[in-house]
């Protein structure tokens, strides 16, 4: 017997499953990966109410000076980012931001520093079952560049270029490092290429921002530095206030 449907499962049927309707995230969604980001990040919005739990993530939804915004945990890897992703798509979001980490990719780029994505080298796994291997995922312009006047407004200096997506933490060689480097990565994550594919493939505004953890060509960890959580805190800042500067249309 042929499967009785092309997909098996899709966003829509993922969201049926979690018994949210389309339209009840709101307009825009702050992903994390993180489940403690996404607290801080609640920390700020008021009247938070919990949309729907799924494996290990949850999602809310709250408002931030009078705007709704959905946070939740939306993965740390490609899989589960692609799942979030697949989840707000089918919800109606039109604008994802990724509030993450990464390692920075150029001996100038520190712990602490912000890093503001343009696009993505797609080093994952998950995207090839999307899109081809020419396919480009960048970042949405207006986006972006709401992230980056808001971060000057708050005086929040940021590095700017491309993100390299890899699954394999374990596997950032010398070699690869050179590779992606030459195709303009500046900072290495494990969720921006299935996020942003996704949103993009369904016409969803994305961008991404990231505090720096560490710096794969000093070799520097930051994971547990102060400097990192300060900014990652400023990135949370940052992503608040560009979603009330994309609202107010300013
Ligand atoms: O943005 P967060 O969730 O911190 O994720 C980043 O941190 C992890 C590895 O350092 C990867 O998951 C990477 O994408
Ligand atoms: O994916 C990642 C994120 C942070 N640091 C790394 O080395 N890799």
């Amino acid at each position: 017997m042929q499967m009785k449907k092309d997909i098996h499962l899709t966003g829509r049927d993922l969201l049926g499953m979690v018994q949210v309707k389309p339209g009840d995230f709101g307009k825009y969604a702050i992903i994390p990966g993180t489940a403690e980001r996404r607290d801080a990040i609640l920390e700020h919005l008021e009247k938070p109410v919990k949309s729907f739990s799924f494996f290990e993530y949850t999602m809310y939804t709250g408002f931030y000076e009078g705007i709704k915004i959905a946070v939740g945990n939306g993965g740390r890897f490609s899989p589960d980012s692609a799942i979030i992703a697949e989840i707000l798509c089918a919800g109606k979001v039109e604008c994802i931001i990724r509030a993450g980490s990464c390692g920075a990719l150029d001996e100038t780029i520190k712990v602490g520093d912000v890093v503001l994505a343009t696009g993505v080298v797609r080093g994952d796994g998950v995207t090839p079952y999307y899109v081809d291997k020419d396919y480009k995922t960048v970042t949405d312009v207006s986006v972006t560049a709401a992230l980056e006047a808001t971060a000057k407004e708050n005086e929040v200096s940021i590095r700017k270029g491309l993100i390299w997506t890899t699954d394999a933490l374990l596997r950032e060689t010398r070699e690869l490092i050179e590779k992606v480097k030459k195709e303009g990565a500046v900072a290495v994550d494990m969720v921006s290429s299935a996020l942003l594919t996704i949103a993009q493939l369904n016409n969803v505004k994305a961008a991404s921002i990231s505090a720096v953890s560490d710096n794969l060509i000093t070799g520097e960890l930051g994971f547990i530095n102060p400097d990192y959580y300060e900014a990652e805190a400023r990135v949370v800042k940052v992503c608040l206030d560009a979603v009330k500067k994309l609202a107010q249309g300013s």
